[in-house]
């Protein structure tokens, strides 16, 4: 429900100036409008919306990215990308997030997308309308020179370049939607592609322009890596930059080794800060002594199914399954009941309501954060977030639930 006072109203791109005011009210932000309006804007205008309380002056916004054909365990599916949610301080607390929610998951499933993912400004936020924490990342801040086990690269060559639209735009495009791992969301307009390769100076906060390490094997890209280095001298007058990888993507293990082994031996340098690597990244893997890289995790992708039947039955599970899950959903509530869930490894699922009684009792938020493979079951149960009534089907079922490949998403939307 819209709070009194206010109606909700579709934007068009005629009103990005006011998106942009509104958004540095709700994101503070030192640069001036004019310059931002200069970037290249991403938001998707056919699914922005603002409340406002007279159509002029805007209260409050969000939009959603169409990621179609999104990368679920063992499927893909459309999944709705929620984003620019901003409320102006003014009107803060005042139900007008709790309406924007109700509206995009209206939308939502209007169009046929039966889940949404978002990342969180903050981490309190969303699990109340019933997103689960289904991917978290690691980042590591590599030592220079930080030695990793052998991998063969001999067949592979590499260039690097000042990242530019015209000549990366389709070698990224290419690589990055070539990835299939769960969650892994992809810039599909052109409108995004051109923000992410932008080279504005107000992007890159005391870090030189962006640069693009190119892997290749025959003359053929293979994986490549955007990083920007940050001047700095100490105080005895050595240098001491900082190399900042921003997105690292190749499908093969001896790219990801080529590419870590020349970002690692950048003159001037004394550390590499990864980008969000997925919890199972090969870095992990390939270094010596991965505790001297530091690493710590964070939360990454928060989802929401919105369409429960079509979202379980739209992935594959690694183990043989016949469950009943009981679900609790205050938003949603035709998700709400039991449902019976059944499939073989790695094949088509089925999921039917059923008067069977449940095995597992669980809200929406919980089965959102095991839908990836990310979270398990058995870790939500021993925090008393899944109830096992019958005492069977726990442990088969997270292992079903699991995948081999941990979700990421390697941008934040
Ligand atoms: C996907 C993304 O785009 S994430 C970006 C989110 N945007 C931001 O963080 C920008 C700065 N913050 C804001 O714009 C706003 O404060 C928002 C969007 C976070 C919240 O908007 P509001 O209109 O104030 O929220 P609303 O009044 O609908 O609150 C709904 C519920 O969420 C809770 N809530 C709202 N903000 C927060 C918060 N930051 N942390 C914890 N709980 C919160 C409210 O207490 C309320 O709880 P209740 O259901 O128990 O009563």
């Amino acid at each position: 429900m819209v709070p009194e006072g206010l109606h909700e109203l579709a934007l068009g791109e005629d009103r990005l100036r006011d998106v942009l005011e509104l958004d540095t009210w709700a994101f503070p932000n030192p640069d001036p409008i004019e310059s931002m309006l200069e970037l290249p804007n991403a938001l998707p205008w056919e699914r922005t919306w603002a409340m406002s309380p007279d159509g002029h002056q805007l209260a409050a916004l969000h939009a959603s990215y169409p990621f179609g054909s999104t990368p679920v365990p063992g499927g893909r599916l459309d999944i709705s990308g929620l984003t620019w949610v901003g409320v102006h301080p003014q009107w803060r607390r005042r139900g007008l997030l709790r309406s924007m929610i109700s509206s995009h998951f209206a939308h939502s499933l209007a169009r046929k997308e039966p889940i949404s993912l978002l990342f969180a400004a903050e981490p309190a936020i969303y699990g109340r309308f019933g997103y689960g924490l289904a991917a978290r990342s690691t980042t590591l801040t590599v030592p220079r020179g930080a030695e990793l086990r052998p991998v063969p690269t001999e067949d592979l060559t590499f260039r690097i370049e000042t990242v530019s639209y015209d000549a990366h735009a389709q070698l990224v495009a290419d690589l990055h939607g070539s990835v299939d791992r769960p969650g892994w969301v992809t810039r599909s307009t052109e409108q995004q592609q051109r923000r992410w390769l932008c080279n504005s100076p107000s992007f890159h906060a005391g870090r030189e322009t962006q640069r693009i390490l190119i892997a290749e094997r025959d003359a053929t890209p293979v994986g490549y890596a955007i990083f920007r280095r940050k001047p700095s001298w100490n105080d005895g007058g050595n240098p001491d930059y900082e190399v900042g990888v921003l997105e690292l993507v190749t499908p093969e293990a001896s790219v990801a080794h080529l590419i870590w082994s020349k970002l690692l031996d950048l003159d001037l340098t004394t550390k590499v800060q990864t980008g969000m690597l997925a919890l199972d990244d090969p870095l992990l893997s390939l270094l010596v002594d991965v505790r001297a890289a530091n690493p710590t995790w964070s939360d990454q992708l928060w989802l929401r199914l919105l369409d429960l039947p079509t979202a379980l039955a739209g992935r594959q599970y690694q183990a043989g399954l016949d469950v009943v899950l009981e679900v609790s959903d205050a938003e949603l509530p035709d998700n709400a009941g039991r449902w019976q869930l059944r499939a073989e490894p790695f094949a088509q699922a089925s999921v039917q309501r059923t008067d069977r009684p449940a095995d597992l009792r669980l809200d929406i938020r919980e089965l959102g954060a095991v839908y990836l493979g990310g979270t398990s079951l058995t870790e939500l149960a021993s925090a008393g977030l899944v109830a096992d009534l019958t005492g069977t089907k726990l442990a088969s079922t997270s292992v079903a639930f699991g995948w081999p490949t941990a979700p990421v998403a390697s941008w934040v939307f």
